[in-house]
């Protein structure tokens, strides 16, 4: 297949990556139209690692698309064949219209150099060039002048507000200003798709909450479309248009960070959420319905993004209805504080900003 579906800017269909002594046997042979849970169970029991078993969603062009679970579920490996460093032993990749799976290696590192933006825990700075160097690194692979390439760089680098610190090598840096060099060094070549595997997890929790502060910032004005993984649900609601939840290799769930909360498809889900303070995750966009027309309420238009726990000091107060803006050119959007209410009814929740999960 090599259509990508409209509005999609990735896509894929029943993708499978397993690891072990013989993984290309079960796919050549007729046995794999059989049901996908079969499938991995059976190869675990013939001692391989189903890593990624039949992963199937779309990413939209310009969203935040979040792949959670826990260790060893199969994020990085999922991420690690989006960008073929891995190849996967079945299923379809479309990316922009071009078959994935069909390229030539030359393509690919053509699409990876100019079209691929990557970042990972690990900053992975080069420890002998500055800031400026490495973030102009990638260009220079590229080709590119020196002049134009360190402008380019000395502009991203403002972009994550470093700009005084082009000079320092990585060693002269902190965590956070490290992993903000690692940023400006994937946006430098304008990526069309951004992947970020855990890039806030090396970071104490302070500086990973203004990192992904930053990164949503960076993202309003940027408009990427963004591969985001993490294990923290937290995280994940703060960021995520939509996430893909993974367990065993298996995607069990996809849906807005509202959806997975409140409709959870099944236990395991539920119970992997279960800590998570509602007021702090749910949006005022999430439960904002359509204002019936000349009955939007006064008052400024409240942001979409922030959490339902906003709200509650006007609520306390007896306000009942509240504007929330929509986006341009959509019908005016009321939140009313009863939806609010029967949220934070459900909310059983101690304090959570929880990386925990079932284990
Ligand atoms: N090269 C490999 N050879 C064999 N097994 C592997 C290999 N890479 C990953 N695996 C296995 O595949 C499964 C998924 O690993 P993966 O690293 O994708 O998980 P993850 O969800 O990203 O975990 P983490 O959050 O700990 O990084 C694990 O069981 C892992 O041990």
């Amino acid at each position: 297949m090599t259509e990508t579906p409209a509005g999609a800017l990735l896509s894929c269909r029943n993708l499978w990556k397993v690891f072990g002594p013989r993984p290309g046997w079960y796919f050549d042979t007729a046995g794999y139209r059989i049901d996908p849970e079969a499938l991995a169970e059976r190869l675990r029991r013939e001692g391989h690692i189903p890593a990624v078993a039949d992963a199937s969603f779309d990413v939209q062009a310009g969203e935040i698309f979040v792949i959670m679970g826990l260790s060893g579920s199969g994020k990085s490996t999922l991420v690690r064949c989006l960008s073929r460093l891995l190849d996967v032993e079945h299923g379809s990749m479309s990316f922009e219209g071009v078959d994935l799976r069909a390229v030539s290696g030359r393509e690919l590192t053509e699409i990876r150099r100019r079209k691929m933006g990557m970042v990972f825990q690990s900053f992975g700075l080069l420890p002998h060039l500055t800031a400026l160097e490495n973030v102009a690194f990638p260009l220079k692979l590229r080709g590119m002048a020196r002049a134009a390439r360190e402008a380019r760089a000395q502009e991203m680098l403002e972009l994550v507000e470093l700009g005084g610190r082009a000079g320092a090598l990585p060693s002269e840096l902190s965590g956070g200003q490290q992993q903000r060099i690692g940023i400006a060094r994937s946006l430098a070549p304008d990526p069309d798709l951004w992947f970020l595997d855990e890039p806030f997890s090396a970071l104490d929790p302070l500086i990973r909450r203004q990192m992904q502060d930053e990164f949503l910032r960076l993202q309003r004005q940027l408009k990427k479309t963004i591969v985001f993984i993490t294990h923290d649900i937290m995280e994940a609601c703060r960021l995520a248009d939509r996430i893909a939840l993974m367990r065993g290799g298996r995607i069990i769930q996809i849906g807005t960070p509202a959806e997975i909360l409140l409709s959870p498809a099944d236990s395991y889900v539920a119970e992997f959420t279960a800590d998570v303070a509602l007021s702090r995750a749910i949006r005022l966009g999430d439960l904002a319905v359509t204002a019936v027309p000349g009955e939007a309420p006064a008052g400024p238009a409240l942001n979409p993004r922030a959490p339902i726990e906003t709200l509650l000091p006007e609520i306390a107060a007896g306000q009942k209805r509240f504007a929330v803006e929509a986006a341009p050119g959509q019908p005016a959007l009321v939140l009313e504080a009863e939806a609010v209410l029967a949220v934070l009814r459900r909310d059983a929740g101690p304090d959570a900003g929880c990386e925990s999960g079932p284990r």
